[in-house]
């Protein structure tokens, strides 16, 4: 097979406007630094809470991350070399060694790996891997996630929505049992539309800035449809009603969510996850989340445990009822929640089957792997320059642990599998039309 295509990275000029920077620099150059600000800001504001839980530690450490965290500021804005990791910890040898193969990729003349130089994945990736390498260098706050404020906000701030989704469901399961192929067919094609909207509300495209969903989704559905480039729900209800139908008694049917971000699309995730049990379209839902604060919004285990405890405890019924069965599903080993160093590596999903094999034999397990947000999709087919007309498969480039399906707005200049022509018309029509979140895609690789 050919070489895949290069990969996008600061150095590149915008994909529709020649004078324009592309959508990778402007991160670099714009994006990131915010966030990193944002990031030293809350610290600050947290000082008097680190002072009272460490006293006079509390308040070093909280002097020491932010040093770091300037230090790194600095470093980005005058694109320095990008330097190895210090700090021992499960992934830093991984790291170091990735460092080391992108070294080994720069041609003499142009030195070492530098920030707007090289991969966009890898140095978005590293950025964050950086920042949490400056809150483990600073004990006793070396547990603070300097994004969870703003992940509860979004939460808090998206409630309308979430009781509203929360409703639906919960009036949905009353008649789960006896609606025919065609209305459950209709309601997974409206909860899979949920959960990729819900990708709208991340807090990395808007620097950390709020994000939150503060209208019914549901009744949008249909003005959204037109913003779906690829739409292959067809083979998700096909693959997963023919395997219910054909499956014998006790036997499993896994679909497991690669998950993005906390707050409302989390929620948005859950609903789905809770109909494919109430539906018996699957019988078990596994979860991957990350283990460090990562891209502000994605999911760790805390925010995954934290939004469950906090819908239990809603004051609306329909919600706390909703908190209620979630929290029975993963006592009762119906919802699995895993993580893996490898989903906070800057490796594409390609290079899955090697660094991290385990991983991969267990997504290995499912009947179809739900691919959740933007960043997955840039892993998926490795954030590189592909043509719009390439095939989905074509660019997973030989990852196929299971059939699969990326459900992701498109938030970076890359986008494979569309028809002849498409691409270039929305660039006519629509030019920040792979940057601004209001398009969406289902795009299925379906068994090999
Ligand atoms: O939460 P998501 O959907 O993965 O989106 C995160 C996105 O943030 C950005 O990095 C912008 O910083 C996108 O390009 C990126 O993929
Ligand atoms: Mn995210």
């Amino acid at each position: 097979m050919a070489e895949p295509p290069a990969s996008l990275s600061g150095q590149d000029v915008g994909r529709w406007k020649e004078s324009c920077g592309s959508f990778a620099y402007l991160t670099i150059k714009d994006r990131i630094p915010q966030i990193l600000t944002k990031a030293i800001d809350t610290l600050h504001r947290h000082k008097s809470e680190f002072f009272e839980k460490h006293g006079e530690k509390g308040m070093e450490a909280e002097k020491k991350a932010i040093s770091l965290l300037s230090k790194l500021r600095n470093e980005l804005q005058t694109d320095k070399p990008i330097i190895p990791l210090v700090e021992k910890f499960a992934d830093t040898d991984i790291w170091n060694q990735y460092l080391e193969h992108q070294q080994s990729l720069v041609s003499e003349s142009d030195g070492k790996p530098r920030w707007f130089y090289s991969p966009w994945l890898f140095v978005e990736c590293y950025m964050y891997r950086r920042i949490h390498e400056a809150v483990i260098q600073s004990p006793p706050i070396d547990d603070f996630d300097v994004f969870k404020e703003s992940k509860e906000q979004n939460f808090f701030e998206s409630q309308e929505s979430i009781i509203a989704l929360g409703t639906h469901l919960q009036e949905l399961l009353k008649t789960i049992e006896d609606l025919d192929e065609n209305n459950l067919k209709n309601e997974f094609f409206k909860l899979l539309q949920i959960s990729l909207w819900g990708n709208k509300c991340d807090l990395s495209l808007s620097s950390g800035n709020t994000s939150s969903q503060k209208t019914n989704i549901i009744n949008s559905l249909e003005q959204f449809k037109p913003f779906i480039l690829v739409n292959d729900m067809e083979h998700l209800w096909s693959l997963l009603s023919n395997r219910k139908k054909t499956r014998g008694k006790g036997t499993v049917s896994r679909v497991d969510i690669v998950l993005d971000n906390s707050g409302f699309e989390l929620v948005t995730d859950f609903i789905l996850a809770d109909f494919l049990l109430s539906s018996k379209l699957a019988t078990e839902v596994h979860f991957y989340g990350k283990t460090i604060p990562w891209f502000v919004s994605d999911t760790t285990i805390h925010d995954f445990n934290w939004l469950i405890e906090q819908v239990k405890h809603s004051n609306h019924k329909h919600l706390s009822k909703c908190g209620v069965d979630w929290e029975n599903y993963i006592k009762m080993g119906r919802w699995v929640y895993h993580d893996h160093i490898f989903w906070t590596l800057p490796h594409e999903f390609c290079a899955m089957s090697q660094v991290a094999p385990d991983l991969y034999a267990e997504l290995q397990k499912a009947h179809l792997i739900l691919f959740k947000g933007d960043l997955n999709y840039r892993k998926l087919t490795g954030d590189r320059k592909w043509e719009f007309t390439i095939p989905f498969r074509q660019a997973l480039n030989g990852f196929h642990p299971a059939p699969l399906c990326s459900i992701r707005t498109l938030k970076a200049e890359i986008q494979v599998g569309l028809q002849p022509g498409q691409g270039e018309q929305l660039t006519a029509s629509d030019p920040s039309w792979l940057t601004t979140g209001k398009y969406g895609v289902f795009q299925f690789d379906g068994p090999l």
